[in-house]
This record gives structure tokens, C-alpha cells and sequence, in this order.
């Protein structure tokens, strides 16, 4: 029996994943990230860009000194300034931390980006491996925008940084431009033709721009690559990144016909997509592959007979296989502190005692207005009270008078650096005078770019969920909020989004 190859799976979502507009996270909420991806056993995090921000190279500090398992790589420019604040941050995890250093070496981007010509190019790349290699042999280079790159450029760049010591060289699809039949052939030239490949392991990192991220990298895979960079739910840059879930399933699921093996354990998928969705407030679509709320629903009469009888006749993985656990104890109100622990344990969230403590009151008062509590309505509870940006202003009380007869009326308190402020407003509906009264009480200046409202789960005693983003002086955020009282779930969020800025607006102060 022949044995199958393992491929490393690098996780980019704390680091190209939180470049998706309104991903931002702060510190606690990586670390969070990072210690759900330790269970989820990922080979190396990339946990940020440590010359980005004070905030940023925090969080790559923190992230290095407390996980243990995986690697913890940085990126930074190929310069002097960044490679050294990289280090500064990654040198708590020794040498599991990782420097990944990249420059661009497609024409397109030296001539207009860099304006740069292609020695330029190369004699930097090398000088940045050099630099990188005063502090650790644990160096990846990226050639941004390789697929782009004529290729006898990039077989001198990926030669030379291997020579320089590189040891992980980095092809990305940085704009999602290829199909899988021709980097397929990118990856298959390289192993042919650089003649010290096998001194480093070919990396793969693609953009899903044309929905090909993770086809192509599966065919990168299969043409030689050693480690695959991927993002939980896909996120990232513009249409995001190559998805974690789907690549690492599909290898599972599909092995009879891609002998490759990856050290993730696959259980801890659902609770970490769940978490990261909590967390940045972007829900993944229905219909997402894998982790989507209809990956394992049936609705139509001979699907759902089909799977009576046999599941595997509709369903080529199990829900077990991803974490979706269907005989879980039901959670409600007669249920008791152990159950409520475990449940969350297995979500991923290991809360300290007095955090679980607040977490079980707040459980408790919604298991009184609701039937059934579901893991979504766990993670909406987990959000609200846990996870929270530091609070500038809070919402205390709100009540709102509504419908087709009464101009609609906000009155709102608010709590705003310790000091209580009320005030009311009239608006179009009761959603548009709850935000006028936040509005004018916090003097804010941000605008409202999106508003949406979704149950978390069905029924009509179910939480509302909103989010809102809001945009000022060029920063997006996302705010969330869930409530029974949907109109209490928007303005929640609105506070959150203001939170979230004003929170942005702090860490982007000094900036380096
Ligand atoms: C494909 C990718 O995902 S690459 C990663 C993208 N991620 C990010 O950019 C997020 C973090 N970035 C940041 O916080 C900021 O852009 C910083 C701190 C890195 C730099 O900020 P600034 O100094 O204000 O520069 P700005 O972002 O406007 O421009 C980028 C500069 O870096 C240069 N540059 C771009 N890539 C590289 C590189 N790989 N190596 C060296 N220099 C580079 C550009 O030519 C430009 O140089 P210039 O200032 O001399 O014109
Ligand atoms: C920095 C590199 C790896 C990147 O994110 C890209 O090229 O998309
Ligand atoms: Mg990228």
C-alpha cells in the first residue's frame, strides 16, 4: 500500500484573512482565533503583519509566546525595518517562528508598483533572506503575483532565495487570475527546472477572484506542492482566499483519487467557521460548501427519502466529520452549569470562571424566552458578552413606539465613558430613529454603509442577529447584535460598530 503525501496546512486568516474589509480583529479576538486553530492542528498561523500596527505586532507577540503547536509565521516587506519588527515579534515562539518575507515580480507590479527592474527585484529578495537569516533558518519568500511572472524571472527568483536560504518558497495567485490546468504546469515547471527545489518546499497561496482558489491549489498540489495556504471560510483579500474547509474535506472525502493527507483534525472545522463568523460579524452564505447552514439539510421529498434510508445516498461526508454534532444535549432552560460548559468546551471556547459565570446568566434569560438554544444562539451569547471591544459607549435601555399609525420614536440611554445620556428621535421606521438617537448622543460622523437583519435560528421566538457597517475617515467596521427584539439587535449593533471604530480609531493612532 503506497502512503499518501502530507501537505502543511499554513492558515492566513488572521493575517490575509483579516484584510477583508471589516475583518479586523484586536488582540484577545486573534489570540481566540489562534488558539481554535491550535485544536483545529494546522501546520503553521500566520498571525499578522507585526510592522501593520502597535496593535498588529501585539497580537503576533502575544500569538508567539502562548501557542503552542503550530508555527507562527509574520510577514513583512522585504526591507530591513519590517524583517527586524517581524522578528521582534516572532522570536518568542523560537524556532517555530516564522519569517515570511515577499516581494512582487510580475512586470505589471515592478514596473508601476515597485518601479523596479527585475535585478532590483532579485538583488532585494536575496538581501531580505540574508537579513532574515541573522534570526532563524525558518524563512518563507513569496513572489507576489508569481503567476503573472514570466517564468524564467520566477525560476531565477525561486533559485536565488533558496540559495540566499529560504527555506518554504511561497506561488501565489495574488489576484485569482489562473485556472488549475496552468498552474498545474507553473508548479510542474518549477520542480523541473530550479535545480536546488529540493532544498525547500513549494507553497501555494491563491485568490478565489474567479472561484478557482481551491481548485487551483489541489492542482498545485497535485503537480508537487508541500504546503497549501488557506483561510477558515475562505475569507481574505477582495473574493478571499483559497477555503481551509473545503481543501482539507476535499482531500479527506476524496482520497481515493488525491492520495494526500493533512494533520487537520477536521472536527474543530464547524465550531472554528462558527467562530470566526461571530467574531468579524461575515456570515458565511447558505449554500457555502461544507460549512454553510444547508451543507447538510434536505429538503426536497427524494433527497430526504434517500437519506431516511441511507444517508450516504445525498451525503458524501458526515456532519460528525466536521464538528456539526447531531446528538448533542439539548440545551434549554432546565439545563445546568456542566452541560452549558461542555457544549460551549466543544464550541471552542474555553472561558475563565467568571466569564462562564456571565455567559450562564445571559443563557439562562434567553432559555426563558426561547424554546430550544442552539449553538448558533451560544455564539451570538459568547459575542455579546465575551468577545467585546473595549466599550466607549453602552446601551443601557431603549424603547422604541412603532407602527402605521404614530410617527416612529426612538428613546435611547446610553452610557457613553461612564457618563449616562438619554435622548429620543424621531425616524423613517423604528431601525432608522433607534440609529438617529445613537447618532446625535454620540455625536458620531461614521456613515451607515450596510444595515441586515437575519434570524440565527428558525422559529419566530428566535434571536434576530443584525450587523451593521459603518464607515469614518476611510476605516470600515462591522458591527453585530443579537436579541430576541430585533430592533434591540440593531441598535446593539450600531453601539458594537462604534465600539469597533472608536477601538480602530485608537490602535491606528501611532502609527510606524
Ligand atoms: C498581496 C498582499 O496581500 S501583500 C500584504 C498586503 N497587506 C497590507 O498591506 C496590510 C498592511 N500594510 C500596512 O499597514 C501598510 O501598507 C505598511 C505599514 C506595510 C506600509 O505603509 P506605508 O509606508 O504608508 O506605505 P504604503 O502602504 O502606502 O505603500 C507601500 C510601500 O511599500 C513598497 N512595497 C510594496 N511591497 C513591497 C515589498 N514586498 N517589499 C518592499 N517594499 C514594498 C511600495 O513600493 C510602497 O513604497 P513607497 O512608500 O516607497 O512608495
Ligand atoms: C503576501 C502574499 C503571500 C499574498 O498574500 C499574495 O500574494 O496574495
Ligand atoms: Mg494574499
Amino acid at each position: 500500500m503506497s502512503e499518501n503525501k502530507m501537505i502543511k496546512i499554513f492558515d492566513t486568516t488572521l493575517r490575509d484573512g483579516e484584510q477583508s474589509p471589516g475583518a479586523s480583529m484586536n488582540i484577545e479576538e486573534k489570540l481566540r482565533i489562534a488558539h481554535q486553530l491550535e485544536r483545529l492542528n494546522v501546520d503553521v498561523i500566520e498571525a499578522g503583519f507585526p510592522i501593520a500596527s502597535d496593535g498588529d505586532f501585539e497580537a503576533v507577540k502575544k500569538i508567539a509566546q502562548t501557542i503552542k503547536g503550530p508555527q507562527i509565521a509574520g510577514l513583512c516587506r522585504a526591507n530591513d525595518k519590517d524583517i527586524d519588527r517581524a522578528w521582534e515579534a516572532l522570536k518568542y515562539a523560537k524556532e517555530r517562528g516564522r519569517i515570511h518575507t515577499f516581494i512582487a515580480t510580475s512586470d505589471i507590479h515592478m514596473k508601476y508598483k515597485l518601479q523596479m527592474d527585475e535585478d532590483q527585484v532579485l538583488a532585494t529578495a536575496v538581501k531580505a533572506i540574508e537579513r532574515a537569516k541573522r534570526y532563524t533558518d525558518n524563512i518563507e519568500f513569496s513572489a507576489e503575483d508569481a503567476v503573472r511572472t514570466r517564468l524564467p524571472f520566477l525560476e531565477r527568483v525561486v533559485e536565488a532565495v533558496i540559495d540566499a536560504g529560504a527555506t518554504i518558497v511561497n506561488i501565489p495567485d495574488t489576484v485569482g487570475y489562473t485556472v488549475p490546468s496552468e498552474f498545474f504546469e507553473i508548479i510542474a515547471y518549477l520542480r523541473n527546472n530550479v535545480p536546488n527545489i529540493d532544498k525547500a518546499t513549494i507553497s501555494v497561496h491563491c485568490h478565489n477572484d474567479l472561484g478557482l482558489a481551491v481548485a487551483n491549489s489541489l492542482a498545485a498540489v497535485q503537480a508537487g506542492a508541500g504546503q497549501v495556504e488557506c483561510t477558515i471560510n475562505g475569507i481574505g483579500e477582495r473574493a478571499g482566499n483559497c477555503s481551509l474547509e473545503e481543501l482539507v474535506m476535499t482531500l479527506r472525502t476524496r482520497n481515493d483519487v488525491l492520495p494526500y493527507d493533512t494533520r487537520v483534525a477536521t472536527e474543530h472545522i464547524y465550531p472554528t467557521s462558527r467562530m470566526l463568523s461571530t467574531i468579524t460579524g461575515i456570515m458565511v452564505q447558505p449554500n457555502k460548501a461544507v460549512v454553510g447552514a444547508n451543507a447538510f439539510s434536505h429538503e426536497a421529498g427524494i433527497h430526504q427519502h434517500g437519506v431516511i434510508m441511507e444517508k450516504s445516498t445525498y451525503e458524501i461526508m458526515t456532519p460528525e466529520s466536521i464538528g456539526l454534532n447531531q446528538n448533542k444535549l439539548v440545551l434549554g432552560k432546565h439545563s445546568g452549569r456542566h452541560a452549558f460548559k461542555q457544549r460551549l468546551e466543544e464550541l471552542g471556547y474555553d472561558l475563565k470562571k467568571e466569564d462562564l459565570d456571565k455567559a450562564f446568566v445571559r443563557f439562562k434569560t434567553l432559555a426563558d424566552q426561547k424554546k430550544e438554544i442552539f449553538d448558533e444562539d451560544l455564539d451570538a451569547i459568547i459575542a455579546d458578552e465575551i468577545i467585546r471591544v473595549p466599550e466607549k459607549y453602552k446601551l443601557m435601555q431603549m424603547n422604541v413606539s412603532s407602527g402605521s399609525f404614530a410617527a416612529p420614536t426612538a428613546t435611547i440611554e446610553l452610557e457613553i465613558n461612564g457618563k449616562v445620556k438619554k435622548g429620543a428621535m424621531i425616524g423613517a421606521g423604528p431601525v432608522d430613529a433607534a440609529f438617529k438617537s445613537i447618532k446625535k448622543l454620540t455625536g458620531s460622523k461614521a456613515n451607515l454603509l450596510a444595515f441586515n437583519v437575519g434570524g440565527i435560528t428558525g422559529g419566530t421566538d428566535a434571536q434576530g442577529e443584525c450587523t451593521v457597517r459603518l464607515e469614518e475617515g476611510g476605516r470600515e467596521v462591522l458591527g453585530q447584535g443579537a436579541h430576541p427584539d430585533i430592533i434591540v439587535a440593531s441598535a446593539k449593533a450600531y453601539v458594537n460598530a462604534l465600539n469597533k471604530l472608536a477601538s480602530t480609531m485608537e490602535r491606528n493612532r501611532i502609527r510606524i
